[in-house]
């Protein structure tokens, strides 16, 4: 903590070289100290990574930054200025954000969205400059994308909401960016996306300007960051360049264990059994689909090429939509929380307990008492960091967040879970533990079925589909499912 520190002082002697300087920052949120003395300084043509369990304040201290949040104490410097604050000052010295929520506005287009967040474009033909803008930055981040910036935000799937957030806020319209703020950004990218904004971001960096990273994917930190800031309950722990950092010190940092992966796959109840459900080759073209009791099939392939489809048609399948109260034969973990997650007015324990609740009602009559328990069991569980179960859902962090619906599906009795990419922004401690937690379930004969970008989770499963423009093109099983074949299934016969 000391060397930490020491570095901090020397890079604020640096003075006009960083391009903001945040020193003894609290906020608290009613009993909750989000930030409890955090110091954090940014430099010219640095790429910072920010690392912390869920809910240790890294959002918070972004809001600060970003000027959308006055600190209850301490003070923020913009380019050596400690005379303004707010969003306007933050703005004006460069500082941009790509948030872990996405807040384009749905119902514009790609092109109304660059407006919105681009004030200098004006004049008779501002859609067609926007558009010029917005599709170069695609290019030169996500080449190969197929994102149409005239399409309506609403439209576009998880992943290309994200690439096209990230690409309006790197684009320079008069002013140009000085620091991005990136909030989880490839949270729903697939591997090669990832790397594609990752060596933007190198790019970027070497050309003078700063990036803070913020991500619970620590390979992309440790290979892409010159210098990590952990962050603990609220404060910064640990200050050092990457190179001093491996995966094992920087989840020690945080405060979690390391444990290892059970990699060991049960295989169900056997290739023998009759499967649970199968489904025919989607639009008659590949493979069919089918799933048998106690199997964790992963849905694997390039982000939104039909998996989330995929799961909605299963999903369709197995309710009975003409008794809208018996469809406890399966659960499902939605992947984009904000538009179809959480219920935003509810208590962090109504949003767990809403798909469970006929298991503990009679005559329509909810035990509370076990439903307190249950919230209780699960709190403690998966450590969903608050004071209270009975606050509101979003007075948690958003990796606190998505805990609640991974336990909303995984405390219901259904013997079929269905996830799409549950573990978005999960903080490392914590996966370990979920994935601990499937494979028991998955031993008592569960059955998931799980889509996920990262490859790490593919790997943890019995069998995987790989999925290419809307149709599966590949199955593979056991030690057959590695990333090597997951990309030659994914591209296999383009530019054929
Ligand atoms: N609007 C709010 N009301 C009440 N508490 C809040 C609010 N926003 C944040 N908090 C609390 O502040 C703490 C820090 O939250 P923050 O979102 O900064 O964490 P984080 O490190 O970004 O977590 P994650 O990795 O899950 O995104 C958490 O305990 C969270 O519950």
């Amino acid at each position: 903590m000391i060397a930490a520190k020491d570095n901090t002082l020397k890079r604020q002697d640096a003075g006009p070289q960083a391009v903001v300087s945040a020193r003894g920052i609290k906020v608290h949120f009613g009993a909750v100290k989000a930030l409890d003395g955090a110091d954090l300084t940014v430099l010219a043509g640095e790429c910072i990574g920010l690392v912390g369990h869920n809910g240790a304040g890294k959002s918070t201290i972004v809001n600060v930054i970003n000027g959308g949040l006055s600190p209850h104490e301490g003070s923020v410097t913009y380019e050596g200025d400690d005379s303004v604050h707010g969003i306007n000052a933050a703005r004006a010295h460069g500082i941009r954000c790509v948030f872990q929520e996405l807040s384009l506005a749905p119902n514009l287009t790609v092109v109304e969205n660059m407006r919105v967040v681009h004030r200098g474009l004006a004049g008779w033909n501002w859609r067609r400059q926007a558009a010029a803008i917005v599709r170069a930055k695609l290019d030169e981040i996500f080449a190969g994308h197929r994102i149409d910036v005239m399409r309506t935000v609403g439209e576009l799937s998880i992943a290309e909401r994200q690439m096209v957030e990230i690409a309006i806020t790197f684009c320079a319209v008069g002013e140009t960016p000085k620091l991005v703020i990136l909030d989880e950004p490839t949270s729903s990218l697939d591997a090669g996306l990832a790397a594609q904004l990752m060596a933007y971001v190198r790019s970027f960096v070497q050309a003078g300007g700063a990036v803070m990273l913020i991500s619970h994917i620590l390979g992309e930190i440790l290979s892409t960051a010159s210098r990590i800031l952990v962050m603990k309950d609220g404060r910064v722990v640990a200050d050092r360049i990457a190179q001093d950092f491996t995966v094992h010190s920087l989840v020690l940092a945080m405060g979690s264990v390391v444990k290892e992966q059970d990699r060991s796959r049960r295989g169900g109840e056997g290739a023998a059994s009759s499967p649970l459900l199968a489904l025919p080759a989607r639009g008659g073209r590949g493979l069919g689909f089918n799933a048998r009791k106690g199997e964790v099939i992963g849905l694997a392939g390039l982000a939104g090429h039909g998996q989330t489809d995929m799961l909605l048609d299963l999903h369709r399948s197995l309710s009975h939509n003409w008794l809208p109260g018996r469809q406890g034969n399966i659960a499902f973990v939605a992947g984009d929380r904000s538009l179809n997650g959480t219920f935003p007015l509810w208590s962090i324990l109504k949003n767990l307990s809403i798909a469970s609740l006929s298991d503990f009602s009679r005559l329509s009559v909810v035990d509370r008492g076990r439903e307190d328990r249950l919230g209780a069991d699960w709190k403690g569980r998966i450590e969903i960091r608050t004071p209270t179960m009975a606050n509101g859902i979003l007075s948690l962090s958003g990796g606190n967040q998505q805990k609640v619906l991974f336990a909303r599906a995984l405390a219901t009795t259904a013997p079929i879970v269905l996830m799409d990419d549950p573990m978005r922004g999960v903080d490392i401690g914590t996966k370990q533990e979920v994935y601990r937690i499937l494979s028991d379930e998955a031993s008592s004969s569960r059955t998931f079925i799980w889509y996920s970008t990262e490859m790490d989770e593919i790997r943890l499963c019995d069998r995987a589909y790989v999925f290419r423009d809307g149709a599966i093109v590949a199955e593979l099983v056991g030690e057959d499912i590695t990333e090597e074949n997951v990309l030659a299934a994914s591209f296999a016969g383009e530019g054929a």
